[in-house]
């Protein structure tokens, strides 16, 4: 592993130092330990410890030392510190003493490796202590070099005790397994297909949303949709993955605009538990692109600032172009300045048109009459070609 980067985060230290001591140890677990190792980014709003102390006792210890507390899971030992930007969950060994499929009963414990065995997959299971020493129980550290994506013991009873560990696979398939899949845990997934009804979309929609941000998910998601995990036409997927081929840095509103081709946007929100903002953007993506592809570029750029680009790209997936089409409409689209419309419905005031509906009328006129004439109509053009009805 490289330097451990919380060596540089004093916060995180200051945490950890706070919860050392004869009682117990203490370590951080989980994705800041896996992504250090692959010198991967990891938001320090999301970092996970592990700890023998009670949890009233790490609330103690951090109340006073001034760091904020919340008890966001204290029935199963989890409570949640606030240092600066960091934001850590810590929470108190455990091992699972049954469970319902949804719902694990724990309690407390001081074995570290039964802690291990209760978590999903095996480079989730990396413990390291303040100065970078690893704790790697069950292989993890060989799997993650490796870019294998294994569930800890037995797949189906990994995925008993959380159906979202299958979207979960995927997921880390995606973002750490380079695509690659696991035959043992793709057969224990497969065998759940249709019997996941009980997850709620919230959670599946936050795995969905959080695969479609990254670089590289097209093969993964044509998977899923091949055993039957995922629905989405086999158009769509083939759009999703023409994009990433052709795209060095693939995002999320593009994606879901190429979702939306075949989907209606109320209920891919739904279905996904997309935000407003997220369903917003796609959906204005998606008709950026229209105009793109229709070559109407000024309205593209005047009524849709800043999307160009990515409009560009999802048109050009949409409409097949090649590199040098895409390209021969890249330079003119570069050409295009962004501009404000040089007239309000005050200058119409001035220029002795009443206020009201017909108004509104007018200005929209000519405003299409601007962005045809491609922004070369200036003020005292457009006030010249004012229609009083
Ligand atoms: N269904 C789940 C969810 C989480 N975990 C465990 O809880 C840890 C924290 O979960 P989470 O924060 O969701 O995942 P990260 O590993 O931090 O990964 P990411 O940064 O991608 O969220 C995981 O490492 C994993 O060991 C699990 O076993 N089963």
């Amino acid at each position: 592993m490289r330097e451990a980067h919380w060596v540089h985060l004093p916060e995180l230290r200051a945490i950890l130092a706070l919860l050392e001591g004869e009682e117990g140890r203490t370590r951080i677990v989980g994705g800041l330990v896996r992504d250090t190792i692959l010198d991967l980014p990891h938001a320090v709003s999301d970092i996970d410890i592990a700890t023998e102390l009670l949890p009233n006792d790490v609330t103690e210890r951090a109340r006073e030392a001034g760091i904020a507390v919340y008890p966001t899971g204290i029935d199963h030992g989890t409570v949640t510190l606030r240092h600066g930007t960091v934001v850590a969950e810590v929470t108190t060994l455990r091992q699972d003493v049954e469970t319902d499929g949804r719902h694990a009963i724990v309690r407390f414990g001081t074995d570290w490796v039964a802690d291990a065995s209760r978590r999903d997959f095996t480079l989730n299971a990396l413990y390291a202590d303040m100065d970078g020493a690893l704790f790697d129980p069950l292989g993890g550290l060989g799997d993650c070099i490796d870019a294998r994506v294994r569930f800890i013991g037995d797949p189906a009873q990994r995925i008993a005790e959380d159906g979202l560990r299958v979207y979960r696979f995927f997921r880390f398939s995606a973002s750490h397994g380079r695509e690659t899949f696991d035959p043992d845990g793709l057969e224990a997934c497969a065998a759940v297909v249709g019997k996941l009804g009980h997850l709620s979309a919230e959670r599946i929609g936050h795995e969905i949303k959080r695969m479609l941000g990254l670089p590289h998910v097209a093969s993964t998601l044509r998977k899923m949709v091949q055993i039957g995990i995922l629905d989405l036409p086999e158009t769509v997927v083939a759009a999703l993955r023409s994009y990433e081929w052709q795209v060095g840095e693939p995002v999320l509103s593009a994606r879901l605009a190429l979702i939306l081709e075949d989907a209606d946007a109320g209920e891919l929100q739904a279905r996904w538990r997309l935000s407003n903002e997220d369903i917003g953007s796609a959906t204005n993506l998606r008709a950026a692109a229209d105009l793109v592809a229709r070559m109407r570029l000024h309205e593209a750029v005047y009524r849709y600032p800043g999307l160009a680009k990515d409009a560009l790209d999802v048109a050009a997936v949409r409409a097949g172009w090649g590199e040098a089409g895409k390209m021969a409409v890249r330079e003119k689209l570069i050409a295009v300045e962004e501009r404000d419309f040089p007239l309000t419905g005050d200058d119409l005031v001035g220029h002795g048109l009443p206020p009201g509906p017909a108004l509104g009328r007018e200005l929209k006129r000519l405003e299409r009459l601007w962005i045809e004439s491609e922004f070369a109509l200036d003020r005292d053009e457009l006030l010249s070609k004012v229609e009083k009805t």
